[in-house]
């Protein structure tokens, strides 16, 4: 699962999906945090659009998972 503004943690992402891919009954699957910040400020940030193939996650999505990579940038020394 990952958040990603400007498509740079959103390629690693999909660069590990294809590696771990590669291990023998490991299947990856690829999910967005929740966006959130507001249109206008995606707007003004000009934020990549976002590839709506790329499920948003759920708690229950969360829950069939027998691991969890995380991806998310930094902003100002944190992330929210
Ligand atoms: C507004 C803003 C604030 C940032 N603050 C930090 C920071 O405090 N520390 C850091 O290491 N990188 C910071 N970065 C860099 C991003 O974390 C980095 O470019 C990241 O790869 C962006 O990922 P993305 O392209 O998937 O959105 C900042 C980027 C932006 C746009």
């Amino acid at each position: 699962m990952f958040y990603s503004m400007y498509g740079h943690v959103e390629g690693l992402a999909r660069r590990l999906k294809k590696g771990v891919d590669g291990v023998e009954g490991v299947e990856v699957v690829l999910y967005r945090m929740l966006e959130m910040l507001s249109a206008e400020i995606l707007q003004q940030t000009r934020v990549s659009p976002k590839d709506d193939g790329i499920p948003v996650i759920t708690a229950e999505d969360l829950a069939l998972a027998d691991g969890v990579l995380f991806g998310f940038l930094m902003r100002w020394g944190q992330h929210r």
